[in-house]
């Protein structure tokens, strides 16, 4: 049985003042506690991106909750997964970016041959904060000649206005707006 999103996103365990004063912090981890409610957060997913005819080569998923699902939508696209990791875990050659978060600033590098260009290329990423993250996974795989077709969340803060940053359109699961 599919769980509903209203029964997924009741999962979802939000802490004040972490990891720093002033963040809201929306924890993801509680909704894979419950196997159906991770299967049923992937069938909403690829059901999305069926209905749409969304048409992808490669999911690029983000260091690291990006990882937790991105190989498994990548299987049922039939479809490579590609890894974008912090920087100092890839062996080059890797292009490398600079980015701002909502707690923090950061590299992220991908290897230099993993997407092939004209590649149709998904982003995947647990939440879309300030769009810090997915903005600079979307430069590295312009870098690689990839084509991003789209950005999927579970979760999207809405009132940083993340999406406004991405050069594709995003899709998110549940939303949050303060
Ligand atoms: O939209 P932004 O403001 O850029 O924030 C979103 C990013 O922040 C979190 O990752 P984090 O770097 O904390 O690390 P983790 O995935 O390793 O937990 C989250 O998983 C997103 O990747
Ligand atoms: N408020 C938040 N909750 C969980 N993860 C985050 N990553 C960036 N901002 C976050
Ligand atoms: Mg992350």
């Amino acid at each position: 049985m599919t769980l509903t999103l209203a029964e997924i996103k009741n999962k979802i365990r939000p802490t004040a003042d972490f990891p720093k004063k002033g963040i809201l912090f929306q924890d993801i981890f509680p909704i894979f506690e419950d196997p159906k409610a991770t299967e049923s957060l992937v069938e909403h997913i690829i059901n999305h991106l069926k209905e749409t005819g969304t048409k992808v080569d490669v999911v690029v998923g983000l260091d690291s909750r990006g990882f937790l699902l991105g190989p498994w939508l990548a299987n049922k696209l039939s479809a490579a997964f590609v890894p974008v990791r912090k920087a100092g875990k890839l062996p080059p050659p890797c292009h490398k970016v600079g980015y701002t978060k909502e707690y923090g600033t950061d590299y992220f590098e991908i290897s230099q041959t993993a997407i092939k260009p004209g590649q149709n290329v998904l982003v995947f990423d647990d939440l879309i904060a300030t769009g810090g993250s997915a903005k600079a996974a979307g430069e590295l795989i312009q870098l690689c000649g990839g084509k991003t077709v789209k950005y999927v969340f579970f979760v999207e803060l809405t009132f940083l206005k993340g999406k406004d940053a991405l050069d594709a359109p995003t899709f998110s699961l549940f939303q949050y707006d303060d």
